[in-house]
């Protein structure tokens, strides 16, 4: 079964919690950071790797707390990503998270995530977003690449230009759906004939 829901979240309006330091609250970091260079990130943990410490010292919406994970951390948090290498500690977190409503990540344990992060190619104003069900980041890693070398660099012409005529378009929302899928139909090859 494949019931993941895919959405696009403006992290700079989001506070993100962190928990855990490591080689993994980095990569986490890296990616919500690569995506959203301004979100507001908080991230907990007794040891930091040197990295994340070079991150916060560059950008000040990181926030660093250097002990242990403490209830209270989940305050004021909207969305929490549980990184640390204690697994029963990150189970406690997730159920804590929960009762406060607050979306949770847990990177350890696929089976209690309320979401997962994914692979994103990156052309512009396009991003798509893979995920594999959890079954192998790994091939998420490699067909993000397989994409991103297939997909034209030029698209974001395309997509200004739709915009373009998007915003020209008068008339009711039907008449402007249609004109759009009228102009569009020539890029798929379903409803070009070929
Ligand atoms: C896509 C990406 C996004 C990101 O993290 O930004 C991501 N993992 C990435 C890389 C990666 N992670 C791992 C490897 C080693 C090789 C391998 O296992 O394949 C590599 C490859 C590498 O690093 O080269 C190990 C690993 N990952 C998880 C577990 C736990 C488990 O499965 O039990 C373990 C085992 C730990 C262990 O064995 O101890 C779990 C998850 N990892 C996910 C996402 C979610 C599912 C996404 C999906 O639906 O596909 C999910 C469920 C939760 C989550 O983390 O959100 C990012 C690629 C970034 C890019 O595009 O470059
Ligand atoms: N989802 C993924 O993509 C993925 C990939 C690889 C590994 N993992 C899993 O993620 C976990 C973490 O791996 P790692 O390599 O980052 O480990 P690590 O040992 O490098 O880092 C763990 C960090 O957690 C901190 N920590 C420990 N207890 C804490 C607590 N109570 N509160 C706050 N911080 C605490 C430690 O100080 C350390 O900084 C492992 O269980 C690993 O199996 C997940």
């Amino acid at each position: 079964m494949n019931n993941l829901f895919p959405i696009f979240l403006k992290l700079e309006n989001l506070h993100t919690l962190i928990v855990g330091g490591g080689y993994v609250g980095l990569e986490k970091l890296t990616a919500v950071l690569d995506n959203s260079p301004m979100a507001k990130v908080t991230l907990v943990s007794p040891e930091i790797r040197q990295e994340i410490l070079d991150m916060a010292e560059r950008n000040s919406r990181i926030n660093l707390i250097l002990r242990k994970f403490e209830d209270e951390d989940l305050s004021a948090k909207d969305l929490v990503i549980v990184a640390t290498n204690d697994k029963e500690e990150n189970k406690r977190m997730w159920e804590l998270a929960r009762t406060r409503h607050i979306l949770t990540n847990v990177a350890d344990t696929p089976a209690i995530c309320d979401f997962y992060l994914s692979s994103v190619v990156r052309k512009g104003n396009l991003k798509v977003a893979i995920s594999t069900n959890g079954m192998s980041p790994t091939f998420a890693k490699r067909l993000k690449e397989v994409l991103g070398d297939a997909l034209p660099d030029n698209l974001d012409t395309a997509m200004e230009q739709l915009k373009a005529v998007r915003d020209m378009l008068k008339g009711d929302f039907a008449h402007k759906v249609e004109e759009l899928n009228r102009i569009t139909a020539v890029l798929t090859t379903k409803n070009n004939g070929e």
